[in-house]
C-alpha cells in the first residue's frame, strides 16, 4: 500500500503485534462495553430529546413586547389573576413595600418641586420616577409628520425641535412663593429619603438582587437631593421566584434587622400619614406642580390619592393596587403555569416578559414556536421616550410594531395588539388635549372612538405592508390594569391560540 492512503488514526488503533490471546480477549471485552456505554448514552440522549420536543409541543410560548411602561408586566399580573388565582392572593401582600415605594417616590418628586431656586431644581421626573438616569437632554421630538409616517425612517433632517410640554423642566411662568408652612412641611416630611432606602432594601432582599442595595445606597448618600437611582426587577428572576421569597438574606440577624426596618417604615408612613396628605391637597403645591409641568397623576405607580388607606397599619395591597404598582423590568421575565380547566386544561403556558427600554431590546428572545402580544400605549402621543428624548412614544411603538412584523423568524408566530391605556387616552382628550395637535393628519373628532379607529388603521396598515406572509391582524383596546375587561381579552387570547395550536397539529 503507498505511505500516502495509510490512515494514521486506524494505525494507531490497531492491536499490539505481539498480543497474547488473553490480552486480546480483554481488549475485545473492553471494546464491547465501551460500545454498550455509548449506545446507552445515545439512547437516553434521543429520549432526552423526544422529551422536551413533547414537552416544548405540549407548551405555549407567548412573549410580551412593547416599550417600556407599555404595560407588559401588567398584562403578566392580570394572566396570573386569571390563570392562577390563588397564587395570585397568595402573593397580593408581597406587593406592599412596592406600593409604598411608589407612594413615596411621588411625595419625594414633590418635594424636589418645592423650591424657588431654579438652579436647585432639575429633576428629571421620569428618570426619579422609573427610568434611567443616561438620557438626552434634548427636550424635542420628532415633527408629528413624521410621527405616523410609516416609513418612519431615522432621518433627523424631518425632525421638528420644539419644546416638549410634559416635561419637568418645561417651566410654565412663575413658580409661586413657597411659604414657611410648606417649608417647613417638606422638612417634616425628610424622613421619606430614609423610607425609600430601607424600602429598596427590602425589595432587594425579596428580589435577591444586590444591585438595587446599591441603588438604595446611593439614594441614601443622595438623600438631600435625590435625583436618579431606580427600582427594578432583573432577568433569572422569574415572578414566581420573586414573590414567593422569603427576605433572601441568611444571617438572621441581618432578617431581624429588616423587619425591625419595616416596622419604622411603617411608623414613620403613618406619622408621617397627615402630612403627606396635607402637602398633596395644598392649592399652592398644585400650582407649582402645574407651573413646573409635574403630571404625576399621568405617571406609572400613582397613589396619592389613597394616602390615607396606604398608610393603614394593616394595609394589604388590593388587586388594583397590585396591578398599578409599578417597576421597571430588566431583561427578561418568565412566568410559566398550567392551566387548571377547560379543554386545553394541564397545558403549560409559559410567558416571557421582555424589559421594554430602548436599552432592553437585544436582549427579547425570539423563538420561532411562539406568539406575540404586543402593547402599545396610546395615551401617550404627547410623550417622548425618557430614555431618549428626541424620540415620540407612539411612534416608537409604531416602530417597534413595524420590526416585530418584519421578523422573518416570528414568520409563522401570531401577533395580538393591545393598543393599551385606553382609560388615560379619554382622560386626557376629555382634559382638552388634541391629538390633532400632535398628529396633524388626522382629521377625526377629538374623541376615543375616532382616535383609536385611526390608530388601529395605521398599525393594521403597518402590519400588513411588513410582514412576511399573510397574517391576521388581532387588536384589542384595552386598559390592562382593569381586571375585568382583561379577563375577557386574556381568555380570547387563550382561544386564539389553542385554535392556532390545533390547525398546526392537523395539518401535520
Ligand atoms: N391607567 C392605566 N395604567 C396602566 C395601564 N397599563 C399599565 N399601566 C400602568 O403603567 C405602569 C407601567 O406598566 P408596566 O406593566 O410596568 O410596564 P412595562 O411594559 O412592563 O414596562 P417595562 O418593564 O419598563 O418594560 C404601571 O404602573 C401600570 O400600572 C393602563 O391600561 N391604564
Ligand atoms: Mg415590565
Amino acid at each position: 500500500m503507498p505511505k500516502a492512503d495509510v490512515d494514521p488514526l486506524a494505525l494507531a488503533l490497531l492491536p499490539p503485534k505481539d498480543e497474547s490471546p488473553a490480552q486480546k480477549a480483554a481488549r475485545l471485552a473492553a471494546e464491547q462495553e465501551a460500545t454498550r456505554i455509548s449506545n446507552l448514552i445515545d439512547s437516553e440522549l434521543r429520549a432526552e430529546r423526544a422529551q422536551l420536543k413533547k414537552e416544548a409541543q405540549n407548551q405555549h410560548k407567548i412573549l410580551l413586547l412593547g416599550q417600556a411602561e407599555a404595560g407588559k408586566s401588567t398584562v403578566l399580573k392580570q394572566f396570573q389573576l386569571v390563570f392562577t388565582p390563588n397564587q395570585f392572593r397568595a402573593q397580593q401582600q408581597h406587593w406592599k413595600a412596592l406600593v409604598q415605594l411608589n407612594l413615596v417616590r411621588s411625595i419625594l418628586v414633590i418635594c424636589e418641586a418645592l423650591t424657588d431656586d431654579p438652579s436647585e431644581y432639575d429633576l428629571d421626573i421620569d428618570n426619579f420616577l422609573s427610568l434611567d438616569p443616561t438620557v438626552s437632554p434634548d427636550y424635542s421630538i420628532k415633527a408629528a409628520e413624521s410621527l405616523l409616517n410609516e416609513g418612519g425612517d431615522e432621518d433627523d433632517t424631518r425632525r421638528n425641535s420644539y419644546p416638549y410640554p410634559g416635561t419637568a423642566n418645561a417651566e410654565i411662568g412663575p413658580i409661586p412663593e413657597i411659604t414657611v408652612e410648606l417649608r417647613q412641611l417638606k422638612m417634616r416630611l425628610s424622613p421619606l429619603y430614609h423610607v425609600q432606602t430601607v424600602l429598596i432594601e427590602h425589595l432587594a432582599c425579596q428580589f435577591d438582587d444586590p444591585s438595587l442595595l446599591v441603588a438604595a445606597h446611593q439614594l441614601d448618600k443622595a438623600a438631600d437631593g435625590a435625583k436618579t437611582a431606580d427600582f427594578v426587577v432583573r432577568s433569572n428572576t422569574s415572578l414566581n421566584g420573586f414573590l414567593g421569597k422569603k427576605l433572601g438574606r441568611t444571617d438572621e440577624h441581618e432578617q431581624t434587622q429588616l423587619r425591625l426596618d419595616i416596622h419604622e417604615v411603617n411608623t414613620i408612613l403613618r406619622a408621617c400619614r397627615n402630612d403627606m396628605i396635607a402637602l398633596w391637597k395644598d392649592p399652592t403645591v398644585r400650582e407649582i406642580l402645574h407651573r413646573r409641568d409635574v403630571r404625576l397623576e399621568e405617571g406609572p405607580g400613582f397613589f396619592l390619592h389613597e394616602i390615607e388607606r396606604i398608610t393603614e397599619p394593616n394595609y394589604v395591597p388590593s388587586q388594583d393596587d397590585v396591578f398599578r404598582a409599578r417597576i421597571r423590568t430588566l431583561g427578561v421575565q418568565e412566568y410559566s403555569f398550567r392551566l387548571e380547566t377547560g379543554p386545553d386544561k394541564g397545558r403549560e403556558w409559559r410567558l416571557y416578559d421582555c424589559g421594554g427600554a430602548r436599552n432592553q431590546r437585544h436582549s427579547w428572545p425570539f423563538f420561532d414556536d411562539c406568539h406575540i402580544i404586543f402593547l402599545a400605549p396610546i395615551s401617550c402621543f404627547d410623550q417622548v421616550l425618557a430614555e431618549d428624548r428626541r424620540i415620540n412614544r407612539l411612534e416608537d411603538s409604531m416602530q417597534l410594531w413595524k420590526a416585530v412584523c418584519s421578523s422573518k423568524l416570528l414568520q409563522n408566530s401570531e401577533m395580538v395588539l393591545f393598543l393599551n391605556k385606553c382609560d388615560i387616552l379619554e382622560a386626557k382628550l376629555k382634559s382638552g388635549s388634541k391629538f390633532s395637535d400632535w398628529v396633524p393628519q388626522f382629521d377625526g373628532a377629538n374623541t376615543v372612538a375616532d382616535v383609536t379607529k385611526y390608530l388601529k388603521g395605521k398599525f393594521r396598515s403597518i402590519q400588513k405592508a411588513h410582514s412576511p406572509g399573510p397574517r391576521v391582524f388581532y387588536c384589542h383596546l384595552t386598559a390592562v390594569t382593569d381586571a375585568k375587561s382583561t379577563a375577557k381579552i386574556l381568555n380570547s387570547v387563550q382561544e386564539l391560540v389553542t385554535r392556532v395550536q390545533l390547525q398546526s397539529v392537523s395539518l401535520l
